[in-house]
Parts: structure tokens; C-alpha cells; sequence
């Protein structure tokens, strides 16, 4: 019989909304039996200081430096995610002894790959200690040192989940997560896989709408359901060079920015960057050498009814259908938990975490560092 571990994930994404928790059985192969998962909400006084946090972070040169107040955000982000693992196992009834290992993804704070620099702040060593269980954490860095754009990682995972989608939905499937920033993973039927970020999935409209509101983000669409899309705003988005560059690059949180306020009302601006983010999904699918039949959503992005919308009509224009992951029996908001849980385990046994047709690393590279509790 396989080695199965019962792995815990991690995720604090770019939206930096909270932290994703989702507990997984598998063998880092095609075995996956997913288990329960949760959400556990930032404060808004923790949101303001990771946003610090990304400030801060432009300081940095070497990986390990943590000007400003990094230090002290790593370790209380650290200490977040350790009581989301204790209240998680507790609210399930499962015992600490019963997880093999964690899957840690942290935060990243700044990630610019043209320079080779990727940095995600959580300490797995106090992670490790404070959960009682051994974790794997920095799974981004190994990609990089060996030539890899350090994300998206998930795709992995992907690869795995689309072995049970066979009989679901009409072949080759892309799933997309769209989140912060969205990324895409074709998997074809011979089981090829290639995987990139496809652009601003949320980010640009909560910065929108925070800018306007206050609110972190647009509930549903609404705000952008009573705007219409402004085509030379749009058009301005898409023609940048992330899209039409022959090479697929990963992004950072600065590389798109909102339109400037007062440059459009708030509910155009809402729906013109909800009308981006779908667009910005096909126009980088473009770059697959086969078009896909079916897109599988996940991520927040996939309850704004403006961004669905668009992303529906883009794609039946070219003959696919979008299907959220919950109509494929997954589950969209913990997707990259998962996978951080799956990646978990393929890092503890050695197995590649990123291709080169995912992340354009030289070759199959493995990835992460084994903490364990009391080190
Ligand atoms: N009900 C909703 N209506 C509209 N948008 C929503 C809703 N719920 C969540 N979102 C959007 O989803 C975002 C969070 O999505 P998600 O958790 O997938 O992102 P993330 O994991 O932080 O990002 P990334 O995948 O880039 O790391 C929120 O910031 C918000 O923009
Ligand atoms: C550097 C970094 O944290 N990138 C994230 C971000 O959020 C979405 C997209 O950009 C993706 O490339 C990646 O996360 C996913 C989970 C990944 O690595 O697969």
C-alpha cells in the first residue's frame, strides 16, 4: 500500500483576507481524499499592518532580511496560523498525532522573480513547535534557484484533482484560481501540463472599492452590476506587456494598479476592472497551445457575479464552458490550502513541486524545508 500522510495546508494569499486551512489524505501522487477546511478572517487593525508589511518589504535585498516591521509581523503571522491549526483540529476532533505534516505557504511580502528574489515571511521552525507537528515551508525558493519564476505552484495539485474530472467535463480543462492575482493550469489529456499567472484576478478591484468605501471588497459584483465597462480603460489594462510578452512571467502585488481616483466613477471602475480580470484569463489562455473546452473556477473571484459574467461570454465565444469548482464536486475556497497540504507531502518525499512547463524551471525540481516541532 502507498505511503498516505494526513497533511494540514496552509494559505495566506495575496488578498491577505485571512488564512485558508484544509486537511488532506494522500500519497503525493493521484491519491487525494479531501477533508474538511475552513476560513479564518484577518482583523482589519492585522490587514493594515501586512499591508505595512508590504511596504516595508521593498527594502529588501537578500531573502532573510526583514526591515521595518517584518520581523515582529512574521512572528505574530506565524502565531495566527498556529492558533487557525489548533482551532481547526479542535473544532474537528482530531488529534495533533494524527497529522503527519503541514504544509506552511506564509505571506509573501515581495516577490520579483526578473531579480530572483521570492519572499514568503512565516517561520516554520515556530510554526512547527507551536502546532506540535512537523511543517514544510519556503516551497517557492528551490524553484527559483533553479531558473523557475517561483509560482504558480498549484498546478501539482491541479494535475492530481483532474484525473477524477474525466467524466465531469469536456476535455482539455483549465482550471483557474482567481484570487489576489489569478493563475491558470491547462492539463490535457495525456496528462501535459502548462500553468502561469494569468493576471489581476481581485486585486485591483478591492483596492478599487476600499479606496472608494471602505469595504474590502465588492460583495457579489453588486457595485460593478450597476456600471458599465469603460472599453479605453480596459483596453489601456490589456495591452500592457505582461500579455503580449512572448515568455510567461509570475507577478508581484504592484505589478497592475488601480485607475487613479476621480479617472472614472466607482461602479465603472468596478466593472471595468471586473471585465479586465475575465478578459485578462483568456487573453493569457491564449498562449496554450490548445484552446480549452472548460474552464474550472476557484477562488474568491468566483462570487463576483460581474467577473464570472464576462469570463461566461469570452469563453463561449471560443466554444468552452466555465464551471465553478464546486460544480465539479471541489471546493473553490480551498483549493490552494489543499495544495499546500499536497505539496506538503510531495516536498517530504522528495518529489518535483514545479516543471518547466510550469514555472520555467531548468528541470523537475522538488522544494521546501522540513521543521520540526521543538528544533
Ligand atoms: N462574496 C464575494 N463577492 C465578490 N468577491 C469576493 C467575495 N468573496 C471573496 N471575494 C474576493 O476574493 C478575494 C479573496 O480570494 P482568495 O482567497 O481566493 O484570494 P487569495 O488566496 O488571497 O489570493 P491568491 O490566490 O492571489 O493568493 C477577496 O479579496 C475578494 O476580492
Ligand atoms: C508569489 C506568490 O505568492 N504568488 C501567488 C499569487 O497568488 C496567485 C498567483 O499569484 C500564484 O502565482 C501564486 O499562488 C498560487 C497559490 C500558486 O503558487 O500556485
Amino acid at each position: 500500500m502507498a505511503d498516505i500522510k494526513r497533511a494540514i495546508g496552509l494559505m495566506s494569499g495575496t488578498s491577505m483576507d485571512g488564512i485558508d486551512i484544509a486537511l488532506i489524505r494522500t500519497d503525493g501522487h493521484s491519491f487525494v481524499e479531501r477533508g474538511p477546511s475552513s476560513s479564518v478572517a484577518y482583523s482589519d487593525g492585522f490587514r493594515t499592518r501586512l499591508k505595512q508589511g508590504l511596504v516595508d518589504a521593498r527594502a529588501i535585498r537578500l531573502r532573510e532580511e526583514r526591515p521595518g516591521i517584518l520581523a515582529l509581523l512574521e512572528r505574530d503571522l506565524t502565531l495566527h496560523h498556529a492558533i487557525a491549526v489548533h482551532d481547526f483540529l479542535h473544532i474537528h476532533g482530531i488529534e495533533h498525532e494524527a497529522v503527519d505534516l503541514i504544509g506552511f505557504h506564509g505571506q509573501t511580502v515581495l516577490h520579483r522573480p526578473d531579480e530572483g528574489l521570492t519572499v514568503q515571511i512565516g517561520d516554520g521552525p515556530l510554526l512547527a513547535t507551536e502546532a506540535g507537528i512537523p511543517v514544510i515551508h519556503d516551497m517557492r525558493a528551490n524553484d527559483m534557484a533553479h531558473g523557475g519564476q517561483g509560482a504558480p505552484l498549484i498546478p501539482a495539485y491541479h494535475a492530481a484533482l483532474a484525473t477524477g474530472l474525466t467524466n465531469k467535463c469536456e476535455a482539455p480543462v483549465v482550471f483557474v484560481n482567481i484570487g489576489g492575482i489569478s493563475n491558470l493550469t491547462y492539463v490535457g489529456a495525456d496528462g501535459t501540463l502548462a500553468a502561469f499567472d494569468s493576471g489581476p484576478g481581485n486585486m485591483l478591484i478591492d483596492q478599487w472599492v476600499e479606496a472608494h468605501t471602505g469595504a474590502a471588497f465588492d460583495a457579489d459584483g453588486a457595485i460593478a452590476g450597476s456600471g458599465v465597462v469603460d472599453e479605453v480603460l480596459a483596453r489601456r489594462y490589456l495591452a500592457h506587456a505582461f500579455f503580449t510578452a512572448n515568455v510567461r512571467r509570475s507577478l508581484d502585488r504592484g505589478d497592475f494598479l488601480p485607475p487613479e481616483k476621480g479617472e472614472i466613477s466607482l461602479a465603472d471602475g468596478a466593472r471595468t476592472l471586473a471585465f479586465v480580470s475575465a478578459a485578462a484569463i483568456l487573453k493569457s489562455a491564449a498562449h496554450l497551445s490548445q484552446r480549452p473546452k472548460t474552464y474550472v473556477v476557484s477562488g474568491g473571484g468566483r462570487k463576483n457575479t460581474a467577473i464570472m459574467k464576462t469570463l461566461e461570454e469570452l469563453a463561449a465565444g471560443q466554444g468552452a464552458d466555465v464551471v465553478s469548482a464546486e460544480a465539479v464536486g471541489l471546493e473553490g475556497d480551498a483549493m490552494e490550502a489543499e495544495a499546500w497540504a499536497y505539496l506538503a507531502v510531495r516536498s517530504f518525499k522528495g518529489l518535483p513541486l514545479s516543471y518547466p512547463s510550469t514555472t520555467g524551471c531548468d528541470a523537475p525540481v522538488s522544494g521546501g524545508i522540513l521543521a520540526h516541532p521543538g528544533a
